[in-house]
């Protein structure tokens, strides 16, 4: 049976993402008006990855994240999630699968839910204890990583008592409540003070280096957040990727100034990046 030219073009148009994908960007954008937010973006990231995307104010970092993460569907493009492609799966059953902390699920959480509840929560996908029952093992997982994290004496504190650097603990201890296969952290640092920056870099750097851990993206506007074991880098500038690879080929002061659109001097000590004005 012969294929006539518009099958042919039909099987082009399909996207499949690659199988050891875990996130693949084609031709993605995201416009709102006459602005697009983020434009013509690819992207892959691959199973042990660990990703940081960086990029000044507006750059798109946060609208990026929120496609990765099925919050949000791109204008024109593709997207695969966990060997699923956006707008042809049931994103509810999706979003389990994939670790999100941000500054907006934050504000989701209701400031008198406990704790403990904020992260168990997570299993069902639901911001807010309600009446639904968790299996003892969930209440035991979400007990775990609030040890984990340092935040057992704070299990029965009300989430909106919490200082930002506990919120933000919080957050990351819910991201990894369903065992995810996709971790997001949306500028897990902003806001700490300089030991609390320092505490939760460490923390991500065991994450990182745990080869059990899931494929990480983290959003961030500071080199000195970068964690070390961070392993690639994507640098975004007004919707768009300036560069994208492996981390030592990324963040080089040619880029990062270009990124930032100032000349930088970047050093690096111990696996730890700076950057100053040059
Ligand atoms: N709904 C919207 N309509 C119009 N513009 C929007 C909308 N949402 C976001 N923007 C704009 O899109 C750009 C990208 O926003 P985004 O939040 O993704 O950037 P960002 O890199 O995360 O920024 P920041 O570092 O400041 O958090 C910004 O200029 C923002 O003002």
């Amino acid at each position: 049976m012969s294929t006539s030219a518009s099958d042919a073009h039909l099987h082009d148009d399909l996207f499949a993402p690659d199988s050891d994908a875990v996130l693949q960007l084609r031709g993605v954008t995201v416009r709102r008006g006459t602005k697009n937010l983020i434009e013509d973006v690819d992207w892959t990231v691959r199973e042990g990855e660990r990703w940081i995307v960086m990029g000044p104010n507006g750059a798109g970092k946060s609208t990026l994240l929120q496609v990765a993460a099925a919050r949000m569907h791109p204008t024109t493009g593709d997207v695969g999630i966990l060997d699923e492609v956006l707008g042809a799966v049931d994103v509810f059953e999706l979003r389990p699968r994939i670790g999100l902390s941000s500054a907006q699920l934050a504000q989701q959480v209701p400031d008198g839910e406990k704790v403990q509840d904020a992260v168990v929560t997570a299993s069902y996908g639901v911001t807010g204890r309600w009446r639904e029952e968790y299996e003892v093992e969930d209440e035991g997982r979400a007990l775990a990583l609030i040890t984990q994290w340092g935040l057992s004496r704070l299990a029965h504190r009300r989430f909106g008592t919490l200082s930002e650097g506990e919120r933000k603990r919080v957050l990351i201890a819910r991201a990894l409540m369903t065992d995810p296969e996709l971790m997001l952290l949306d500028e897990p640092a902003a806001g700490l003070d300089l030991a609390g920056r320092e505490k939760l870099v460490a923390q991500l750097t065991e994450v990182a280096e745990d080869e059990f851990a899931p494929a990480l993206v983290l959003v961030t506007h500071h080199l000195e957040e970068v964690p070390p074991g961070f392993t690639h880098a994507l640098l975004l500038r007004d919707g768009q990727v300036v560069t994208a690879g492996p981390i030592e080929q990324t963040l080089t002061e040619e880029h990062l100034s270009a990124a930032f659109g100032m000349p930088l001097k970047v050093s690096q000590h111990k696996g730890r990046y700076a950057a100053v004005a040059a």
